[in-house]
């Protein structure tokens, strides 16, 4: 696949901040690739680096096989950025500001298609600032993509919507990208990257923790857990088994993370079976992106 973006050994420091370290990946044309982290993690300073909107303290990064800090007139054209919705004055109307962004780009064939995928033809006339928090995305959105741009960033999305809401501006992500945008998409909710992306990076603490597919990742983690219903088993004995990394208890519903499935599971029965617990239930579960996140998270404070 082709590369629309690389970045070699990125880096990004704040004072004493290193706020990107060393961090390297690809894009391939048409993907949906998601920056995944905490906030704080450094996403907004990578995707904003890879805008041109921020200068770099190393590394190599080329978009569209230029560089955003030297050629960002030129990228313009072809890149769509989201802006958040406080950047669009409020009295204006959402017919007056596609026709104002319109006006900043040559070609805006696909304006028409692009209101009705959005649904906005019935908004035209309301004011920005009256709209539902789900109705400025689009609208933001819209401003981003009406000139078909070849790459498409989005700076957390999702941020602030309702799940239907939330649903909706996946659909219209894909929607943009099977009219043959990449998108670039950063967030902090690993469910929304499982669901959207086809490939992520995991980073945290400025760092690249993880890459490739969600659902690649997921098979590669060692990471698994086990979780049964107890009445009676004790928390403190539980969280130090063998294995365990991390424990929870919802009203005696236990879920244990552990890298040692089978340990774990045999000193759980060999210490249920010695203090007489109940244990009902019992199964493994495979982990989620979010488990996986914290599962690299133990791995790097006890390294
Ligand atoms: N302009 C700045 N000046 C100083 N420090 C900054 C600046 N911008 C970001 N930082 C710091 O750099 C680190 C990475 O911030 P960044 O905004 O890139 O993370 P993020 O993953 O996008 O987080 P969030 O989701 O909270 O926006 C953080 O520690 C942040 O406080």
């Amino acid at each position: 696949m082709d590369s629309v973006i690389t970045v070699k050994q990125l880096r990004k420091q704040y004072g004493d901040v290193d706020a990107v370290k060393d961090v390297s990946f690809s894009v391939g044309k048409g993907e949906i690739f998601g920056i995944i982290g905490p906030n704080g993690a450094g996403k907004t300073t990578t995707i904003e680096i890879l805008e041109g909107i921020r200068k770099r303290d190393g590394g190599e990064v080329q978009v569209l096989g230029m560089d955003p800090e030297k050629n960002r007139r030129n990228l313009n054209a072809r890149i769509g950025v989201q802006f958040q919705s406080t950047a669009i004055q409020e009295k204006i109307k959402v017919k007056e500001a596609l026709d104002l962004f319109s006006s900043f780009y040559p070609n805006n064939d696909n304006l028409g298609d692009l209101i009705e995928k959005l649904g906005l033809d019935e908004k035209m006339d309301v004011y920005f600032e009256d709209l539902s928090g789900g109705w400025k995305q689009r609208v933001t959105l819209a401003l981003a993509t009406l000139h078909s741009p070849e790459i498409v960033f989005l700076d957390e999305p999702s941020m602030g919507l309702d799940p239907q809401a939330r649903r909706d501006l996946w659909d219209i992500i894909h929607y943009l990208r099977d009219r043959g945008s990449t998108i670039i998409v950063t967030t902090h909710y690993m469910e929304e990257a499982e669901k959207l992306c086809d490939r992520i990076a995991m980073i945290y603490g400025g760092k690249l923790e993880a890459l490739g597919e969600p659902k690649q990742l997921l098979e590669d983690l060692a990471t698994k857990y086990l979780s049964f219903y107890s009445r009676d088993a004790d928390e403190n004995i539980l969280s130090r088994l063998p294995g365990v990394i991390s424990l929870e208890n919802t009203e005696g519903h236990y879920r244990i993370m552990t890298e040692q499935l089978q340990r774990t599971s045999y000193h759980l029965f060999k210490e249920g079976e010695e203090r007489n617990w109940t244990i009902e239930g019992f199964q493994f579960e495979r982990g989620t992106l979010d488990d996986l996140f914290v599962h690299l998270l133990h791995k790097e404070e006890t390294a």
